[in-house]
């Protein structure tokens, strides 16, 4: 068995002239969290549906479950469980009948897990989809999604539009079923904070190309942010490999640098600074600052590579 469940080689997507995936090599390990990060338009639903098969890619393949995306069959599709963008339900289906027609299309349904899930969310089995809240449908697609026990879900932006209290519903959810055995996720998200608290790896697209693909306490490692105070105006910015933010004020240059090393610390002394402190940065400062403005490098293509 492959210890990944996701597997995408050059896998591209063209629409038109236009390239909105651009070659894309990810490796999804069994049992990850793996968040899939980007701003809008980066190209996260276009890669999630060439992985179910539901888009053609314009090149190259993806392996899902060690199968072609391509060619799914229904058996292997009922051991994915996807949650499209959006979370669409008949509204004219009540809560329990949801469950019950969907059961319908699997060998495998779990009705513990889809009242668990239908609870956890506070559910009533008698409420019409139609009247629920959107973090209520949320709720109910993920029990949709979670009944039939499906060993990799991917989740494309689950928490869209869904507020802190329901969106901490989702993450225990995810949290809950990637430990009740050896599930996966894969989950697009714009929510920093939230693949912070759950996800161990990502990748992140920015304009369609894949701009670091690693655990998510290496990208938290490695990139850095640090405060040089002068006794006066700051020198000019100088030239530093994995320089990706800087700023200067009166008598200070705060710099965020990806892949600290020697050299660094080097050109940083060569400055004489008064002091060099390292300053704390949140993981959605570290993404802002390296998709920012010098943003067109990849530093975080597999733990412990670099890649200019
Ligand atoms: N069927 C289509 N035909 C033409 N262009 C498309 C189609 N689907 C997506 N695109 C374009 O491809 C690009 C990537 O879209 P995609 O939905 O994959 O991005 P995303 O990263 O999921 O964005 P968001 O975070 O906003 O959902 C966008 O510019 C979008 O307009």
């Amino acid at each position: 068995m492959s210890d990944f469940v996701i597997e995408t080689h050059g896998l591209t997507k063209y629409y038109g002239t236009r390239e909105v995936v651009s070659p894309l090599d990810i490796a999804v390990p069994r049992g990850a969290i793996f968040g899939f990060l980007g701003r809008n338009g980066a190209g996260k639903s276009t890669t999630i549906r060439m992985l179910l098969g539901l888009v053609e890619p314009t090149r190259g393949s993806a392996t899902v479950l060690g199968h072609d995306s391509r060619s799914l069959t229904p058996e292997l599709r009922a051991r994915i469980g996807y949650l499209a963008e959006g979370h669409h339900v008949y509204g004219w289906m009540t809560v329990q009948e949801c469950g019950e027609w969907q059961s319908c299309f699997y060998e495998r349904w779990n009705w513990k897990v889809y009242q668990g899930v239908v609870d956890h969310f506070g559910l009533k089995p008698k409420t019409k989809a139609k009247g629920l809240s959107r973090g209520e449908r949320a709720g109910l697609c993920l029990a949709l999604t979670l009944a039939p026990e499906p060993e990799l879900l991917i989740l494309d932006d689950p928490a869209l539009g869904l507020d802190p209290v329901a969106r901490r519903s989702l993450l225990q959810s995810m949290l809950y079923v990637t430990r009740r055995a050896d599930r996966t996720i894969l989950f697009s998200s714009h929510l920093l904070s939230d693949v912070e608290r759950v996800a161990d790896h990502i990748a992140i697209l920015d304009r369609s190309v894949l701009r670091a693909n690693c655990s998510l306490d290496t990208f938290r490692e490695r990139v850095r942010q640090v405060s040089l105070k002068f006794a006066g105006a700051p020198p000019p910015t100088p030239a530093i490999p994995g320089l990706l933010h800087s700023f200067r004020a009166e008598n200070e240059m705060v710099l965020t640098i990806a892949n600290m090393s020697p050299e660094t610390d080097r050109i940083l002394q060569s400055l004489h600074p008064r002091s060099i402190d390292p300053m704390p940065l949140g993981l959605e400062d570290a993404f802002i600052s390296y998709l920012g403005d010098r943003g067109e490098q990849s530093f975080f293509i597999g733990d412990g590579e670099e890649a200019a």
